[in-house]
């Protein structure tokens, strides 16, 4: 399945990547290898620049360090340029609509990275404008870092069919987005929440979905230890995501027992990994002892968000 960078073929037939289902599991399959390709390439410090003279107009909505940081990085190492933009600077901040800002921005840049709020506002920003629009992150899915993650998972574990993840915390965007990753690569995929804070039902359904056809085992549960039994992966996220700041002290009770410490690792398998799509909160979500111990992956998870979005930028822009 290698694709070879010299005679690029696209890979996704979609113009934009708002969600991990925008690709099937051949095509995800194919995104991870030219995401390595690229990242062997980099480290080999061999030229590759096919985004040579494109721009990237990257919106934020809401804060970010490593996905402004790695898509302006990947753009630059792509032969290609990135503009940093938010509300503040843009006219949407002042009422101009998102079609009009997505006409306008296709007419001077070559792609749209945006991290927002409603999902809705990214997928109208793709529908009214002629070029691609790549998720920086919503209220509801994590596309790339979900891409990022499978990634790191393949070059420790080397291998991705059969193995098991275990989200423990929110139903989140993170959690939404391992879902169907995890269902398109064919892994298992167990995540535990309190009752409440369940992944969204249609999330799960176009999961069991994907699940049917590729045979990975999706369950949805509100017992940590169960979820991360025998798991390879061990995965937690923050309680209060960018946007329900007001509900952290509601979130820091109803949470309590999902921590992912020492003792609830130690249903996992020996070798599992600890991931986390960061920034963390030491203490609450994970034990010290855990993010920085032995097991975990995290900068290396981190790192990944670089190779894994070049790959996409590739797909997408070149
Ligand atoms: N950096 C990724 C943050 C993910 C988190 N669920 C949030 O939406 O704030
Ligand atoms: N994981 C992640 O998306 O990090 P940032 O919020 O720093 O971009």
């Amino acid at each position: 399945m290698t694709v070879k960078t010299a005679e690029y073929k696209k890979i996704s037939d979609k113009k934009d990547f708002l969600t991990v289902t925008d690709v099937n599991s051949q095509q995800l399959y194919q995104l991870l290898e030219l995401a390595k390709e690229i990242k062997q390439k980099h480290a080999e410090g061999v030229p590759y620049a096919p985004l040579r003279g494109k721009t990237l107009a990257m919106i934020f909505e809401k804060s970010s360090t490593r996905t402004r940081v790695s898509f302006e990085v990947g753009m630059l190492q792509l032969g290609g340029h990135a503009l940093f933009l938010t509300d503040r600077d843009l006219q949407i901040g002042r009422g101009e609509t998102i079609s009009d800002t997505a006409k306008v921005l296709s007419e001077y840049v070559n792609g749209i990275m945006i991290r927002t709020f409603e999902h809705e506002k990214v997928e109208e920003l793709a529908k009214e404008g002629s070029i691609p629009v790549i998720n920086g992150l919503t209220d509801s899915v994590h596309p790339c870092q979900a891409l990022a993650d499978l990634l790191t998972i393949q070059e420790v574990k080397g291998e991705l069919k059969g193995l098991k993840l275990a989200y423990i915390g929110d139903g989140n965007n993170v959690a939404h987005s391992l879902l169907h990753a995890c269902a398109l690569a064919g892994m298992d995929i167990s995540v535990a929440t309190p009752e409440g804070y369940e992944p969204c039902d249609e999330i799960v359904a176009e999961t069991l979905q994907i699940a049917a056809a590729t045979g990975s085992k999706v369950e949805i549960v509100t017992d940590p230890h169960l979820a991360v039994k025998e798991a390879d992966v061990v995965y937690s996220d923050v309680w209060t995501s960018m946007g329900q700041e007001s509900e952290n002290e509601k979130r820091l009770n109803d949470f309590e027992g999902f921590q992912v410490n020492s003792e609830l690792v130690k249903a996992a398998k020996p070798d599992y990994l600890f991931m986390h799509c960061l920034p963390a909160h030491r203490e609450e979500e994970v034990s010290t002892e855990v993010i920085d111990g032995p097991n975990s992956v995290v900068f290396h998870q981190a790192g990944n968000r670089l190779h894994a979005q070049k790959a996409i930028l590739v797909d997408l822009l070149s």
